[in-house]
């Protein structure tokens, strides 16, 4: 097993063998400092793989809320199914994404970050969401930032069985400026967990994910393809449209509005071609309506405008979206309001 056997870490690395070993890790060259935005693929469909050829398994992407979990999934499955914003925990359900390759089939797990602060019944929801998502997997990526670690990325490694190869992902390289300091942190990471494999990169960076996918690739049981090579998740267009919406409800309204606010779909129709969307925020208090609508209604029609355009990229088609707000104080402490939000 992978993780019986954690790589040595150099005792006493210089930066230049950290270099190298960051090199090896990844292979050369190392990432470029500044990130690069990772394209939308174009989903080429691979050619006839025999089935006594193919591979697939389950990844698990796991880490505290903002590590960039997100942004990885988007760029792994090679299109956004997950959103993403500055502000922690915007992933909040279990999101698989599916990516073939060659003869590898990847079904990645997005899991929405741990929560240890409150625990509030919204909270509670989703950290049982991590556990489940990390206990039927073939390769867990944990993912940190390259060169941290704090109690909160230790009770998510907590969490991890000791029974699955699990790949130390130490994400936002590009934002390490000194190099060589990462030797003693990797060493003091290697203590913690028998880590099969130490991968720094940027889930920014398309060359990174490439690699990603090599080191992975070998972790795969072979086993015939679960999916159609170019299915890309198992989430409805309902799902979407709601995460969508929130996804630019949280990066438009910055850190004002409590990650408690969330998005209901009322009602998701095709017309002809068309898609015709009506959707809800719900805020706990009357103040963040305001926040949410903006003056003369303008944020509102942002948010709206945004989620429309993304949605139309995404389904290729004409999207019409009816936005409204609604105040329901305390839903977030409330199991039963929390269920019938949509979260399990
Ligand atoms: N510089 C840099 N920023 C990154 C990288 N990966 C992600 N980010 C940024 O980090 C922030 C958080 O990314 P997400 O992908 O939403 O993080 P997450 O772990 O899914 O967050 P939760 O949904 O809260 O669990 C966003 O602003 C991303 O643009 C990276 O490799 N480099």
């Amino acid at each position: 097993m992978a993780n019986d056997s954690p790589k040595p870490v150099p005792s006493s690395a210089a930066a230049d063998d950290l270099d190298a070993m960051l090199a090896r890790a990844l292979g050369k060259p190392l990432p470029a400092a500044g990130p690069t935005e990772v394209p939308m693929a174009e989903e080429a469909v691979p050619e006839e793989v025999p089935e006594s050829a193919q591979r697939c398994g389950f990844v698990a992407i796991v880490g505290k809320p903002n590590v960039g979990k997100s942004t990885l999934l988007n760029a792994l499955v090679g299109q956004k199914i997950s959103i993403t914003s500055r502000k922690a925990q915007t992933t909040r359900h279990r999101i698989t994404g599916y990516r073939t390759q060659g003869t590898d089939q990847f079904v990645f797990v997005d899991t929405p970050g741990f929560q240890t602060r409150h625990g509030n019944a919204l909270n509670r929801s989703l950290n049982k969401t991590v556990l489940g998502a990390v206990t039927d997997v073939d390769l867990i990526l944990f993912v940190v930032e390259a060169g941290r670690f704090n109690l909160a990325d230790a009770k998510v490694l907590d969490l991890l069985p000791k029974n699955i190869p699990v790949i130390l992902l130490a994400n936002k390289f590009d934002l390490v400026h000194r190099r060589g300091e990462l030797a003693p942190w990797l060493r003091s990471m290697q203590e913690r967990h028998a880590f099969a494999e130490f991968v720094p990169m940027s889930a920014k960076n398309l060359r990174d994910i490439g690699r990603l996918f090599d080191i992975c690739g070998k972790y795969l049981p072979q086993q015939p393809w679960m999916h159609e090579p170019d299915e890309l998740t198992d989430r409805s267009e309902r799902f979407m449209a709601a995460e969508m919406v929130r996804e630019k409800l949280f990066r438009l309204t910055g850190d004002e509005l409590p990650y408690t606010s969330t998005v209901v779909v009322d009602k998701f129709e095709l017309d002809g071609a068309m898609r015709r969307v009506a959707a809800t925020i719900v805020v706990e208090r009357e103040g963040h309506k305001g926040m949410v609508i903006g003056e003369k209604g303008e944020k509102l029609k942002r948010i709206g405008t945004e989620a429309r355009q993304e949605l139309e990229k995404l389904w290729d088609c004409k999207v019409f979206l009816e936005l409204w707000v609604k105040v329901r104080s305390g839903w977030a402490d409330d199991d039963a309001r929390v269920r019938s939000f949509g979260y399990e």
